[in-house]
């Protein structure tokens, strides 16, 4: 279509003599002139924000992008070849990640399909994802549907992705720098976008909800237990506390008003004591349940993966947030502990951290101590200072009294501890310093070998939180990621790890763990001389050894399933990797 023609059609339709384009463009084309003052005759080019600002809308996208990358990961492998780009926009229309072929980059970079543009649609006219965060609809902007002419060349398909309470968080986008005209080239991309989403918002339920029940269901059998269309998370009264938009769009049809902080019974002929004979074991055809409306579904049920704690303490941190998001990404038992800790934050209790040297022991203490409310004062006891033990804990009053690394301590220290911590009962409740010790011993085992003392353990661990080697934790890239952009945050153009140097680090072992890890990164920002950090630059592993007690299907799933990869982090070569898992049952003989 030639420009005049566009210009032309968009007087028409601000004039009601619209030619029948999609209703939500021409909405969209109303909105450009009437609320946002835009001349079509004036184009403008793609809007890129700042470095700076985009960092900031990375860090605060951070888990979302963790949780959504693998969905997007799995979409760039579908649409591979075909020149399509992913983008994940955040909820302003600023580009937060981005998957495309390196081949076209500088023209994907022009056109605004990359890192950092800015498609909020009150800058860049009618498109893909400013469309869909006004219209919280998935929609495909193909060509001329686009406002401004610079954009016409372009057909991109956008779908909201929603957070679990039901608000639009990030927009998942697949565009194309060039595209045959007819619109309906472009549905298989919408079908993909929208199934891509509701997989997203279904690995952020549970994400989000790994304590509380969590009821899937789908109107048909066949995929109700590897791809569920909606899914609710529900407390232990049977209360909706989180929920996919598929959840929403269904529930909302059976009963007026919201949907969060409603009974399940509202919608379902349901009760929560029912939930247990929705889970996996039963066969997906018994597992019918019927909505209010009289509608059938086919209902999966799972349980609570920690029932641990009391029920007044369980939801008292719904989505832990602040320090705690910085401790890991995408690994359930790092997500569970966190979830753990952002609970017990601001109770009295006892905390034990354990984990292997540099497992990110402290940095998870001090993110409790930081969750607590108020400025109260952070006093670390290491153990050398055992002498001034009551001097601490009278500086640490109503604060945290940090125990690092009891296990060093004889027996004469060990008493005095005691005896200063069995002091704090004495104090009033706002002066009594809350203890919270980190070990990378087995205190367990040192009291049953006489070792130390069983009532000073009992004092400082009323519950014992364990963090996972780096070698078993699945949020690897996560982590990798995020110190890239943590000590390259002074580089003047943005630093990437080549895919060597990114395979090269998850094989290796990790005895270090986080510590070694994030020194590896350090010196190889460092050495790299351009924007690439790639093998060479890599310092060797300084203690690489091969473990014989690792589980091997932790291993494997870590490795996410690759043998090749757990072979060499192991040490061991792949057939005995095979052997190995034939014997412990995880593959057939
Ligand atoms: N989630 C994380 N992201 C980035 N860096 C981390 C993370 N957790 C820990 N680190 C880094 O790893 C190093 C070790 O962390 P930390 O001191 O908390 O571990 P630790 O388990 O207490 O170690 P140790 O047992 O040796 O005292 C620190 O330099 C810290 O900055």
């Amino acid at each position: 279509m030639s420009d005049l023609l566009h210009l032309r059609e968009i007087d028409e339709v601000l004039s009601g003599r619209g030619r029948g384009r999609d209703a939500f463009v021409e909405q969209s084309w109303r909105r450009c002139v009437e609320q946002y003052g835009m001349d079509p005759a004036k184009p403008s080019p793609a809007h890129i924000v700042t470095e700076a600002r985009l960092r900031e809308h990375r860090e605060q996208s951070e888990r979302l992008i963790a949780i959504a990358r693998s969905g997007l990961e799995a979409l760039f492998r579908q649409i591979a070849g075909q020149k399509y780009v992913l983008l994940l926009a955040d909820a302003k229309g600023v580009t937060v990640d981005y998957f495309g072929d390196p081949k076209f980059q500088e023209e994907l970079r022009a056109a605004g399909l990359y890192l950092g543009s800015d498609w909020s649609e009150d800058l860049a006219g009618t498109c893909g994802v400013g469309s869909c965060i006004v219209s919280k609809e998935a929609i495909t902007i193909h060509q001329s549907d686009h406002f401004d002419l610079t954009h016409t060349p372009l057909s991109c398909t956008a779908a909201p992705i929603f957070d679990t309470g039901g608000n639009l968080t990030a927009v998942l986008d697949i565009s194309l720098l060039r595209s045959p005209q007819p619109k309906i080239s472009q549905s298989l991309a919408l079908s993909l976008v929208k199934a891509s989403v509701r997989r997203v918002e279904m690995a952020n339920l549970m994400a989000m909800n790994r304590g509380d029940w969590v009821l899937r269901f789908s109107t048909s059998p066949e995929f109700l237990d590897v791809d569920p269309e909606a899914a609710v998370a529900l407390d232990g009264s049977g209360r909706i506390i989180g929920m996919t938009h598929g959840a929403e769009t269904v529930l909302a049809r059976q009963a007026v008003g919201p949907v969060i902080g409603e009974r399940i019974d509202r919608f379902f002929d349901l009760s929560v004591d029912s939930l247990p004979d929705l889970m996996r074991g039963r066969p997906t055809e018994e597992r019918l349940i019927q909505l209010r409306d009289g509608q059938g579904m086919f209902g999966h049920a799972i349980a609570p993966q920690s029932e641990r704690f009391p029920a007044a303490l369980r939801g008292a941190v719904p989505v832990p947030g602040g320090a705690f998001q910085a401790i890991g990404g995408p690994d359930p038992k790092v997500q569970r502990i966190v979830a753990e800790a952002a609970r017990l934050a601001p109770t009295p209790i006892a905390v034990l951290v354990t984990g292997e040297t540099g497992t990110g022991k402290e940095r998870l203490v001090r993110a409790m101590h930081m969750a607590q409310v108020g400025s109260r004062p952070f006093v670390t006891l290491p153990t050398a200072a055992i002498g001034e033990v009551a001097a601490l804990a009278e500086a640490a009053a109503g604060g945290t009294l940090f125990i690092d690394g009891p296990e060093a301590m004889n027996a004469e220290a060990q008493a005095m501890l005691l005896a200063v911590v069995a002091g704090f009962d004495a104090l009033p409740l706002r002066r009594r310093p809350r203890l919270i010790t980190a070990s990378a011993a087995d205190l367990g085992a040192m009291v049953r070998a006489g070792a130390f003392r069983a009532d000073l353990f009992f004092r400082l661990a009323a519950v014992t939180l364990t963090l996972p080697p780096l070698r078993l934790r699945q949020d690897f890239d996560w982590l990798v990621d995020r110190m890239m952009r943590q000590f390259g945050h002074l580089r003047p153009d943005s630093l990437r790890l080549s895919p060597a140097a990114r395979a090269e680090l998850q094989a290796r072992f990790w005895p270090g763990n986080l510590r070694e890890l994030a020194n590896t990164l350090e010196v190889a920002i460092a050495l790299a001389e351009g924007a690439v950090v790639d093998l060479p630059d890599l310092p060797p592993a300084p203690l690489a050894v091969a473990e014989e007690g690792e589980s091997l299907a932790e291993v494997l799933a870590a490795c996410g399933g690759n043998m090749a990869l757990a072979a060499r982090r192991l040490g061991v070569n792949r057939s005995t990797i095979l052997r190995r898992a034939r014997r412990e049952g995880l593959l057939p003989q």
